[in-house]
């Protein structure tokens, strides 16, 4: 099989996946490794150009339109996305344009539609000729180069008039590595110096205990003792998690949606406490055990619905909850560029109403005196400040703990901002 070709059709099945079937790229991409037998090098390359297209998906659609009088059949539609990943390849990446054309025509025979091979490469070509106009033209269409569905930019531009445009710049960035030190082992400057030695430079962050960014992001077995469970790869912002959940050693610890436990693993790096780590996804939950597994750490794992505790709840109250609630996800797209694609405007009125549920149920597994973190990877205030506002104004027995000074219902990160992802915690205290 040709390897060159081979990862533009693998990428071509990926975005048709995603974007026709509405299937997220975390389940689609093992798929394409398996049905492509990708190397580690065409999958790399593979994810390079799938997230790329993700991230352009507007600008790309739109050079589509302009080259073909009418849209591809159904049958053929997959060469819609090779288009499209040509296209990619052209406009953004470093390959030599005569090697990503001539790989990019020569995927229409692995995608069994050999017949197709003289449109792609005229659509190809005929952008290359054009280029310098279409782009011009391209560049006075803001709703095309911005890369983000209408819906979610508009909701964006409300909630944030001033920070919009640094959001959707960074949602169109790719992330950094951002690992977390396993302090059972190293600190983090004894783990830094051990990257070093490596040859991988590295920073840290004021108020991230155990956090360290990599300066270029490498294959996890690259990294000093990744098997032995020295370090897990966490964004930063996901790591205040457990810092203010702040679990004190023998308490009983509930993480209710759990998987894939990267921060269950944080909550029990920190210090010797019963952790039960609850998810409604069974399959899920295994990567939580994987996990501990590696870092040699314990804790409960129970698949359960969070909002209906009788199917597994001993009733014995908890010290602290950490509700890493099921949400948007609005706040990691530079991570996960399928989501701009995924989610509905109607999502989240849904998923706003779910993590109510999920936060009143929680509270009534909390002891008196006790602590619940509330959180979520979004950015918009429905599923943060005023769904916390919203429960205060309910529950009598709950007050705010601030996180910051005049912090009333919550504290909102930014994506991008200290170059982390988007996230939202608020702390709530249970009345004695
Ligand atoms: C944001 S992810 C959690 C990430 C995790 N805390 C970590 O740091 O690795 C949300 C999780 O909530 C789970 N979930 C969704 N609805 C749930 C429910 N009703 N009860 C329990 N878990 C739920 C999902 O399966 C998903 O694993």
């Amino acid at each position: 099989m040709n390897n060159a070709a081979t990862a533009r059709a693998a990428a071509a099945f990926c975005l048709q996946q995603v974007l026709q079937h509405e299937r997220s790229l975390n389940q689609v991409m093992p798929e394409a490794q398996q049905k492509f037998s990708l190397s580690a090098g065409d999958k790399a390359f593979t994810q390079a150009i799938v997230f790329g297209v993700l991230r352009d998906l507007p600008a790309l659609e739109w050079l589509v339109q302009q080259a073909l009088d009418k849209p591809l059949r159904s049958k053929l539609r997959v060469i819609h996305y090779l288009i499209l990943v040509g296209l990619q390849q052209l406009r953004s990446m470093r390959t030599a344009s005569h090697a990503a054309i001539a790989e990019t025509v020569n995927a229409c025979a692995l995608l069994r539609q050999k017949a197709l091979k003289g449109l792609v490469n005229a659509v190809l070509r005929n952008y290359q000729r054009q280029q310098e106009s279409l782009e011009a033209q391209l560049a006075s269409l803001p709703d095309k180069i911005l890369g983000h569905p209408g819906w979610l930019l508009r909701r964006l531009k409300e909630t944030y008039p001033e920070y919009w445009p640094a959001i959707v710049a960074a949602n169109n960035t790719q992330a950094p590595m951002w690992l977390r030190v396993n302090i059972r082992h190293h600190s983090v400057a004894e783990y830094a110096h051990l990257l070093q030695q490596q040859g991988l430079e590295s920073t840290t962050q004021p108020g991230l205990e155990q956090a360290i960014c990599l300066q270029h992001p490498v294959d996890v077995h690259s990294l000093p003792g990744f098997s032995e469970g020295w370090v897990s790869v966490q964004d930063g912002a996901a790591q205040y998690a457990a810092q203010l959940l702040n679990a004190q050693p023998g308490e009983r610890i509930l993480d209710a949606c759990a998987a894939p436990g990267g921060k269950t693993a944080h909550i029990l790096e920190r210090c010797d406490c019963q952790v039960s780590a609850l998810d409604i996804d069974a399959t899920r939950l295994t990567r939580v055990e994987e996990n501990l597994q590696r870092l040699q750490l314990h804790a409960n794992c129970q698949q359960g619905d969070a909002a209906n505790p009788d199917t597994w709840w001993d009733g014995q109250q908890f010290d602290r909850i950490l509700l890493d609630a099921p949400c948007s996800a609005t706040g990691v797209i530079r991570r996960h560029p399928d989501i701009k694609w995924l989610r509905r405007d109607s999502d989240i009125d849904q998923l706003t109403e779910l993590q109510a549920q999920i936060l009143a149920c929680q509270w009534q597994l909390l002891k008196p005196g006790g602590t619940l973190l509330y959180a979520t990877c979004s950015v918009l205030p429905q599923e943060n400040h005023q769904q916390v506002a919203a429960f205060l104004a309910s529950h009598p027995d709950a007050y705010y703990d601030p996180l910051y000074a005049d912090d009333e219902s919550g504290w909102q990160l930014r994506p991008g901002q200290n170059n982390l992802d988007g996230f939202f915690y608020a702390r709530l205290q249970k009345q004695e």
